[in-house]
């Protein structure tokens, strides 16, 4: 089987043994390195120094491509602005070899220094707010390198007439100068291949993958998503920036009219899409389709013809594989879902992980302490200022009326949304200001009320990226098998394989559950689990949420399933427009009336 078919998004194959995988994870970059080196035989075979044109233009699309998709295929973020930081490689290593006579090879990691400086600048600003998402990211970078293309042709940079390097020395590291271009892409196609690769396999790959899916939940799950954005646009731009810095010496003349242009984002894009953006291969395969059709088609009489002609293959292409080239071969080779029903939990081993550090709360501490707890959405009061206290070990029913601010109380202390007011304490420690990924690494988990799975990764991924980033697991391997146990506590081991699209709600449901429980978390903060669910699928939530008490997690209750309230809480408090209306053991509170008018009514009650 080929390494192509091998390597999985973010993690090895679900049902590959961890044997097998890690396998499968050496032999991946040695093939990489292997290619490289018998494509460096190719200036040796005495082919017309047009063949090494064509390579070089080649592999230099496929560092553009695979760069830009470390960003924007792996996090989501799609670029338009990889221009600019081509365009900032391109006229450091010129402006430096021309102005100041520095040799070509030491200008590279110059310009992949500042092109990174660039992205980083712009990311540091841009990532901080949350709107600048989607098309608006998009845009924004287009208007960056228009920004910066305008800079460098009012400047002496370019000074407006481009700056001429024919006279700078190309150095001898092929038979030919044109060999030495080729050899010098193949070096920089197959680094930037090993680092697509290596962030794939990685955590930080999985942590992208994430924000890729659900930038929030990720968060939520202990994904560092601000400092994983900007690493990722740091690694592309400098690799661009590199690619840059090779291109000039190839240009021989640059001029910010033919760099700073809308081409060279759109070709990437193009490139990405086609070989598809999930997989580190996907960019690589789209720039080889793409030149190889562009020489096919272009390079004789007919051209234009033959660019209308590629036009139409590609808008095929990409009609029949939304998804890319690689995706739509490995789906091929991917086992069809199972349609086994979850296992119930009587079946179910608890699973045999290590804990998580133990609790730092002094004696009588409660393990959750919550002072004037207050949130507010533009003029709506969700929460008026609330005092609420969870014991370690103890399931708390968090109960009230639609509208009362439960889930809100959930949002804030998992650090979802920020408060408006008040005081937050975990074992002891002020939660105040902490990022929602510094509180889920504290042993803080949740569920959402709406699953919110990762949608383009596997049950099994899902969860690992929980073990990984809440149970603080560096190695993918680990987190793997580690998920697996939790998939088995809760009966979805059979659907380790399937995507969340083929689940059913229950089975959803239970996803959440298996991602929060694999962080290891103290505290557990469920809403509303049951709902949607037939009685019988009740039962054996019920079932499932007291083994998670049983594994020593405390847990806070949001439901409104009157039968689960009373038969798993110890204790309940009950909000009623975002304020505490009362507090004590669930079959006492129920019954008072201030709690009965609340739920039902002055007449009703
Ligand atoms: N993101 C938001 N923007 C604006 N208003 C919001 C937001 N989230 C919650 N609210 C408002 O805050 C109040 C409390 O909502 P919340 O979802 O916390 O209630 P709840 O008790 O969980 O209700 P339910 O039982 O229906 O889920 C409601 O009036 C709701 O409309």
């Amino acid at each position: 089987m080929s390494v192509l078919t091998q390597a999985s998004p973010t993690l090895p194959a679900a049902t590959a043994t961890p044997r097998t995988a890690g396998r499968f994870m050496k032999r991946t970059p040695l093939a990489i390195l292997a290619a490289g080196a018998l494509l460096a035989f190719v200036p040796h075979l005495g082919l017309p120094a047009f063949y090494d044109s064509l390579l070089y233009l080649a592999l230099h699309w496929v560092v553009l491509a695979t760069s830009w998709n470390i960003l924007s295929g792996y996090s989501g973020y799609f670029s338009f602005g990889h221009g600019a930081f081509f365009g900032t490689g391109i006229y450091t290593s010129a402006n430096l070899m021309a102005r100041y006579d520095w040799p070509f090879l030491w200008t590279l990691p110059v310009a992949a220094l500042m092109a990174a400086l660039i992205g980083v600048a712009l990311g540091a600003i841009v990532f901080r707010v949350k709107g600048v998402r989607g098309e608006l990211f998009a845009l924004l970078t287009l208007a960056i390198t228009l920004v910066i293309g305008t800079i460098v042709v009012n400047t002496p940079l370019d000074g407006g007439s481009g700056v001429p390097l024919s006279g700078v020395p190309v150095p001898k590291i092929g038979p030919t100068q044109s060999s030495t271009f080729y050899l010098l892409a193949l070096a920089a196609a197959v680094v930037t291949l090993l680092i697509a690769w290596g962030i794939q396999v990685s955590k930080f790959g999985a942590g992208l993958f994430a924000i890729h899916d659900d930038e929030d939940a990720a968060e939520v799950m202990g994904v560092p998503t601000y400092r994983y954005k900007l690493y990722a646009l740091a690694i592309s731009c400098a690799l661009a920036g590199v690619a840059g810095g090779i291109h000039a010496l190839f240009l021989s003349y640059v001029t910010a009219g033919e760099v700073f242009t809308i081409t060279v984002p759109l070709t990437v894009v193009l490139m990405s899409v086609l070989g598809g953006t999930r997989h580190w291969a996907g960019p690589a395969i789209g720039a080889v389709a793409i030149t190889g059709l562009l020489y096919s088609f272009t390079a004789a009489d007919h051209a234009v013809a033959g660019k209308a002609l590629i036009g139409v293959i590609l808008i095929a292409a990409i009609l029949f594989m939304p998804d890319g080239i690689l995706e739509r071969f490995r789906r091929h080779r991917r086992p069809a879902p199972s349609p086994s029903p979850v296992a119930t939990p009587s079946a179910i081993q608890p699973p045999e992980v290590p804990a998580r550090a133990a609790p730092v709360a002094s004696q009588g501490e409660p393990l959750l302490r919550v002072r004037g707890l207050a949130k507010s959405f533009k003029g709506v009061r969700a929460l008026a200022g609330v005092d609420v206290d969870v014991r370690q070990g103890e399931i708390l029913g968090l109960l009230g009326p639609n509208g009362s601010g439960k889930s809100t109380f959930i949002n804030v202390v998992s650090g979802h949304y920020t408060p408006s007011g008040g005081t937050i304490a975990f074992e002891g420690r002020p939660l105040d200001g902490l990022p929602a990924h510094r509180i889920a690494g504290s042993g803080i988990a949740r569920t959402y009320q709406i699953p919110r799975p990762f949608a383009h990764l596997s049950v099994l991924q899902n969860v690992a990226i929980a073990t990984m980033f809440g149970g603080a697991i560096r190695d993918p391997d680990t987190a793997r098998r580690q998920a697996m146990t939790w998939l088995e506590f809760t009966g979805l081991q059979d659907k380790a394989d399937a995507r969340p699209d083929d689940l059913n709600l229950h089975q959803r449901k239970f996803l959440e559950l298996a991602r929060a429980l694999a962080s290891r978390p103290r505290l557990v903060l469920l809403d509303e689990v049951l709902c949607g669910l037939t009685p019988s699928e009740i039962d054996d939530a019920v079932a499932l949420i007291r083994r998670i008490r049983d594994q020593g997690s405390t847990i806070v209750f949001v439901e409104h399933v009157m039968r689960a309230v009373m038969a798993l809480t110890d204790r309940i408090v009950v909000f009623n427009r975002g304020e505490l209306l009362a507090e004590g053991p669930a079959a006492e509170v129920m019954r008072r009336p201030e709690v009965m008018t609340a739920y039902l009514g002055k007449a009703h009650a």
